[in-house]
């Protein structure tokens, strides 16, 4: 059994996972409230999962209700060294074709406040590095491990993150074009960060569904036709993640798992001891 343990967040038509051995089923409350869903975890060819439906089993959580915290903390605490979030976008780009997977590279953050991603404040304070919001190495993975399966994949993109529920006006999604953004969802950024306060690897599969609401020859985004893409998808997303747990290396090479050594600006002194404890599984290690 190697050392790194990889856990899969399963977005939009992707609530279970294939193929995992000795699965068990881990409920757990965590300082930050629940997780999404019970953790599932097993093996994968010899390699540690674990797995979490991101909007609960049939899909009852909103985006803006998600509780992300409680979800990292979770894998944090069952080990995960490496997660993989796999989501369902809008393609912003022409070429970026409905049934194509996208591994982005960088985040537009358009949520508001509701969203809470951080695991800081009551007390300390850290501001974490997020120039390349993404784990490089992992992403490289990803990116093999879809064309091994046969997918037509996309290196790179920006994923810009909307709060919804409702999908863009023609007018945001245009602004985001002129943005450069590649793809739109409403999961992923506050995932990446608080992925990276806990010294977590994120990389994510993106499967374009629809081209949002900007393209003149094809119909605005809808749940129907999303879900219609996921569907024939699906087997293909599944056999990505198969493929990438082994191309995930062992030994980090990442500054991933050393990424807060810095960040707390906080004097220890004056941490208060709930707030202490409560990061402990997070960075105790710096305190
Ligand atoms: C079901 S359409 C909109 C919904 O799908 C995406 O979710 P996920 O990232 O969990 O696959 C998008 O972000 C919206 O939450
Ligand atoms: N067009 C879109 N906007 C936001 N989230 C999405 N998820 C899938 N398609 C989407």
């Amino acid at each position: 059994m190697s050392g790194q343990v990889i856990g899969i967040i399963g977005g939009s038509g992707l609530y279970e996972l294939d193929g995992l051995t000795d699965v068990r089923s881990v409920s757990m409350t965590t300082p930050f409230g629940d997780p999404s869903d019970d953790f599932i975890t097993g093996t994968l060819d010899g390699v540690r999962m674990v797995f979490l439906p991101r909007h609960g089993k049939g899909h009852r959580l909103l985006p803006s209700e998600i509780n992300f915290r409680a979800n990292i903390y979770g894998m944090k605490k069952l080990g995960v060294t490496h997660l993989i979030s796999v989501s369902a976008v809008g393609s912003m780009k022409e070429e970026i074709v409905p049934g194509h997977i996208v591994i982005p590279d960088q985040f537009i953050d358009r949520t508001n406040a509701s969203r809470v991603n951080t695991f800081f404040g009551n007390g300390i304070v850290a501001h974490a590095q997020f120039a390349d919001p993404v784990c490089s190495e992992l992403s490289d993975s990803l990116y093999t491990a879809a064309q091994a399966a046969g997918a037509t994949v996309h290196r790179g993109g920006t994923y810009i993150c909307m709060e919804g529920p409702a999908f863009s006006t023609r007018a945001e999604s245009v602004m985001y074009r002129s943005f450069g953004a590649s793809i739109i969802g409403m999961t992923n950024v506050p995932e990446a960060k608080l992925a990276r306060e806990a010294e977590i690897c994120y990389g994510v599969i993106a499967l374009a569904t629809d081209y949002d609401c900007w393209h003149e020859s094809h119909e605005d985004v809808s749940i129907d036709a999303i879900l219609e893409i996921v569907r024939k998808n699906v087997t293909m997303a599944k056999a990505i993640i198969k493929n990438a747990v082994g191309r995930i290396g062992r030994d980090r090479k990442c500054s991933c798992a050393s990424a807060m050594q810095y960040a707390v600006i906080t004097d220890r002194a004056v941490i208060p001891p709930q707030t202490r404890a409560n990061l402990d599984i997070i960075i105790g290690k710096y305190l």
